[in-house]
């Protein structure tokens, strides 16, 4: 086996596969071990804040916005400019860092590719390191494949990166520093940034972040911080790394303004991350027995408290002079049946149009087969412009009030409780098994997705009004009942694999037990 050479301190435990230790350089690894050295007791003081500020919203507790910061949200800044290479960003395509998807994606004729290693991605090692061997070779237009009788290679033109590394919950258990395991996100973003920064700006481009899940403007200025101490590192001008922050949790969202600021120097807008919202909403009031969010198919972009989020954002991120992007529409491409397809590209014509009208800079696609249908009601809406950051949206008044409007409550059906299930067990087996997204039922399901889908079943158990629209109250017992049946459902689709019946008991113990698991993701990493 392959020896690396690490830095006094750090552990890898991972196998050392073909090409990983052009990854795992000592130089790369000395990153990766300075930054955690200086921000790991940061991020878990951060990850401590998060579970106080659960324990009081279980108890009651609502968001506001913050009266300490009030002068940051009346203030008149704005961020610093915007580089060329991520001026147009009216289609935006994302994929996990598999290496024929990284191809895909490049050449799929959307503006920018978010490549990722979060919600789309099972982080197994090999994932993450041969994601990092993927885009290293992707950024110097290196990369090929042969695979199934076709060659992949890149065009002369590809779209421009952008690269999620994993939230602040996740660690990276295959390597230790100091005998605890790293941030996930360090480790992703630190090799990142060592290999490819300066390539990216050689090509006219630059080391392009999406920050995912974040809960408040101080994890904001946690990664802030992390940008000034690599670009001294690497001797990068400070303010080359720019970074897009989902806002994807309920709690940011009152926090908008202040996450702006704090990336000032480093920013390039906001992005709607409507799936993890919608799970936040379920997860930061899970124990009000009056909340309840009506089947998951029901809670739209159009649902009242949806609609106030997607406009604060976008009015806030305006004002600063911050691109804002729309998310991602769940619906893909149907194979083989053209009325079915036809609906669904319909759906995220709709989805997009309705982006692009309100002032939307771009948005997200799940698949190369909808970067033109996008690209058209954008195009629609802003012609020859590479976006509408001069559109402001000051007729927009959102109050904590309308952040809070959960609605739709209902109906919650039994056809409704069970694809909760089923969806649950089939994307638990397949992120087991080293997959983090698929497609389901012909939707595009990742983690947030699939969060969603656990989160309600918990939370109907619990909730008041958790009643089916039959009148029968949603018990632990049923849902006990209805496991087995819906993991037969899933093995007829996608055979007998020994992941899907570990799922199976996974979901069980995460809908049944009393604590809420906060991510799915956290005892699944256990397991692989
Ligand atoms: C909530 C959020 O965080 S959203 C962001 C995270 N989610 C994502 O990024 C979604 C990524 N999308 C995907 O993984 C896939 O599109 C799926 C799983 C949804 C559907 O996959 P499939 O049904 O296998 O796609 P399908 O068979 O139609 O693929 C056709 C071709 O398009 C490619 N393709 C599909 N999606 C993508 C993508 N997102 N990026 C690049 N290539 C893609 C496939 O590799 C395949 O290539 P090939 O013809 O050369 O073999
Ligand atoms: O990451 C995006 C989301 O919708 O969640
Ligand atoms: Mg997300």
């Amino acid at each position: 086996m392959t020896q690396l050479t690490l830095p006094a301190g750090m552990e890898i435990n991972g196998a050392i596969g073909a090409g990983y230790a052009e990854i795992l350089t000592p130089e790369a690894l000395a990153l990766v071990a300075k930054l955690s050295r200086a921000f790991e007791t940061r991020r878990q003081e951060l990850l401590a804040v998060r579970v106080e500020r659960a324990k009081r919203l279980d108890a009651g507790e609502r968001p506001d916005f913050l009266p300490e910061t009030a002068h940051i949200r009346n203030g008149d800044w704005k961020i610093a400019p915007i580089p060329a290479a991520l001026e147009c960003r009216r289609v935006e395509i994302t994929g996990p860092v598999e290496r024929k998807m990284v191809i895909n994606a490049f050449n799929s004729g959307a503006d920018s590719y978010m490549t990722d290693f979060e919600d789309s991605n099972s982080p197994v090692w090999d994932n993450q390191i041969t994601g990092q061997i993927n885009l290293r070779d992707a950024i110097r237009k290196t990369i090929s494949l042969e695979q199934n009788g076709k060659s992949y290679k890149l065009n002369d033109k590809v779209a421009t990166l952008v690269v999620r590394p994993r939230g602040w919950h996740l660690d990276e258990k295959h390597v230790l520093i100091d005998g605890k395991r790293v941030s996930g996100g360090i480790f992703d973003f630190a090799l990142f940034m060592f290999h490819n920064a300066k390539e990216q700006l050689a090509r006219g481009a630059g080391p392009y972040f999406y920050l995912p899940k974040l809960e408040s403007h101080l994890e904001a200025r946690l990664w802030n911080d992390i940008f000034v101490m690599t670009q001294n590192e690497l001797g990068l001008p400070q303010g080359t790394i720019k970074a897009t922050v989902l806002i994807e949790t309920i709690l940011a969202a009152f926090e908008m303004d202040e996450i702006l600021y704090e990336l000032r120097e480093h920013s390039s807008g906001l992005n709607a991350g409507r799936w993890d919202y919608i799970f936040s909403c379920i997860k930061k009031f899970k124990l009000d027995k009056d909340f309840c969010l009506a089947d998951r198919a029901k809670v739209t972009m159009t649902a009242p408290f949806m609609r106030s989020y997607a406009l604060l954002l976008l009015k806030t991120c305006h004002k600063r002079n911050a691109p804002a992007i729309g998310g991602m529409a769940a619906l893909i491409p149907i194979k083989n049946d053209p009325e079915k397809n036809e609906i669904a590209m319909g759906g995220v014509r709709v989805d997009k149009a309705r982006d692009a009208t309100d002032g939307y800079d771009g948005g997200w696609v799940a698949h190369p087969g909808l970067v033109e249908l996008a690209m058209t009601e954008f195009k629609k809406v802003l012609g020859d412009k590479p976006n509408q950051i001069s559109k402001q949206r000051e007729d927009v008044n959102v109050s904590a009030a309308d952040l809070l409007d959960f609605k739709p409550e209902a109906p919650i059906t039994e056809a409704g409780l069970r694809y909760n299930i089923n969806v649950g067990i089939h994307y638990l087996g397949a992120w087991l098994a080293g997959n983090g997204c698929v497609p389901i039922h012909n939707l595009m399901e990742d983690a947030a997705t699939a969060e969603i889908s656990r989160a309600q079943v918990w939370q109907w158990i619990r909730s008041t009004k958790g009643v089916l629209d039959d009148g029968k109250k949603v018990t632990a017992e049923m849902v006990v009942a209805m496991i087995p049946q819906e993991l037969v459902k899933v093995k007829a689709l996608v055979g007998d694999g020994a992941t899907y019946d570990r799922a199976a008991r996974i979901f069980e113990e995460m809908s049944t037990s009393a604590s809420f698991a906060e991510f799915l993701t956290l005892p699944l990493y256990e397991e692989i």
